[in-house]
């Protein structure tokens, strides 16, 4: 059973869900639920995104073998085999985008699109070949987002795409800290992410100018979603508090320092979503 889950990554996998639960009431923006409704397009997301999860896990089991973060996965260390775990993926993605098709076809599309972005773009064509691999990859871990959104408003879909925006342009943050940590162990399983390629001080600055543009979709974000001043607040004053502290890491790059910034950029996506809801109902 601990396979099972594991193989989900049950951290990036919540995370990923409080985006797609923020982003529902958000565009509901009122605390009536049709609880029904709500489940079924977060139990279909859940189900959509745990499956990709486990079908990356199948088509990278190679890599994972060789890197000492991934090797004790429940693939690469043999406790689940490969036709089971493809199996699974797959039973647990259709069932999601099954059930997704009862919420409505645009949330059934978005939850395809993540998995196309996540197995097709980065998995298989980019991530063991392009330094910009997450740039596109990134677009699938946009989507819970989105199909939140999209659960609810099918039509006008911009605060949707706006909160698809944040989670984009927070992506480089959150992977390219963990491969300067991991260094050793993407050059060992010959992954060209950008940092190994033009070194930790550029993609520092990289991440900088991402996490500024983001600063400025999350403003933008109380104006077309009409949040409160409290939203606006919260979630201004946490991601400059991470812009100050990326900027300072850019200053001097260290391979120790990287993995708290990757825990805390983490903390800052969890902080802005949540402030939304203090920004509907605040
Ligand atoms: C292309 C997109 C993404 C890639 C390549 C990616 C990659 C990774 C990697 C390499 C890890 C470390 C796994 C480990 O060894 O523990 C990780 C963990 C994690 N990811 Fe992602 N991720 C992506 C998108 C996302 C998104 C969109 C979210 C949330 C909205 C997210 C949330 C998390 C969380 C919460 C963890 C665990 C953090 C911890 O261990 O404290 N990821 N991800
Ligand atoms: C709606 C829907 C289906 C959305 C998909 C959301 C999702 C699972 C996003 C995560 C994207 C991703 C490529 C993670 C694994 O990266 P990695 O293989 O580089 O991480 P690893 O080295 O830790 O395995």
């Amino acid at each position: 059973m601990r396979q099972f889950i594991e193989v989900i990554k049950p951290k990036q996998t919540a995370l990923l869900m409080i985006t797609c639960v923020v982003a529902y009431l958000v565009s509901l923006r009122s605390l009536s639920i049709d609880i029904v409704h709500f489940l079924k397009a977060m139990i279909s997301t859940f189900l959509a995104v745990a499956g990709t999860t486990a079908l990356n896990m199948w088509l990278d089991r190679d890599i994972d073998a060789l890197m000492c973060r991934t090797r004790n996965r429940p693939v690469p260390s043999g406790k689940l085999s490969p036709k089971t775990c493809m199996i699974y993926g797959s039973t647990l993605f259709i069932s999601g985008f099954l059930i997704g098709l009862t919420v409505n076809v645009v949330l059934a599309i978005v939850l395809l699109l993540g998995l196309i972005f996540d197995i097709v773009i980065y998995t298989i064509l980019l991530k063991r070949k392009s330094p910009y691999s997450i740039v596109l990859g990134g677009f699938a871990g946009a989507m819970p987002a989105l199909a939140g959104w999209c659960a609810v408003r099918e039509v006008d879909i911009l605060g949707g795409l706006l909160l698809a925006t944040i989670v984009l342009l927070w992506i480089p943050a959150h992977i390219w800290y963990i491969t300067m940590h991991y260094e050793d162990d993407y050059r060992k399983a010959n992954i060209p992410m950008y940092p190994l390629v033009v070194g930790m001080e550029k993609a520092s600055w990289a991440i900088v100018f991402c996490t500024a543009l983001m600063l400025i979709v999350v403003a933008l974000l109380y104006i077309v979603a009409d949040l409160s001043l409290l939203y606006l607040v919260l979630s201004t004053l946490v991601v400059s508090y991470f812009l100050y502290k990326a900027v300072r890491f850019a200053k001097a790059p260290d391979r120790v320092k990287a993995r708290k910034m990757y825990k805390l950029a983490s903390v800052t996506l969890g902080i802005v979503y949540i402030s939304m809801l203090f920004g509907i109902f605040g």
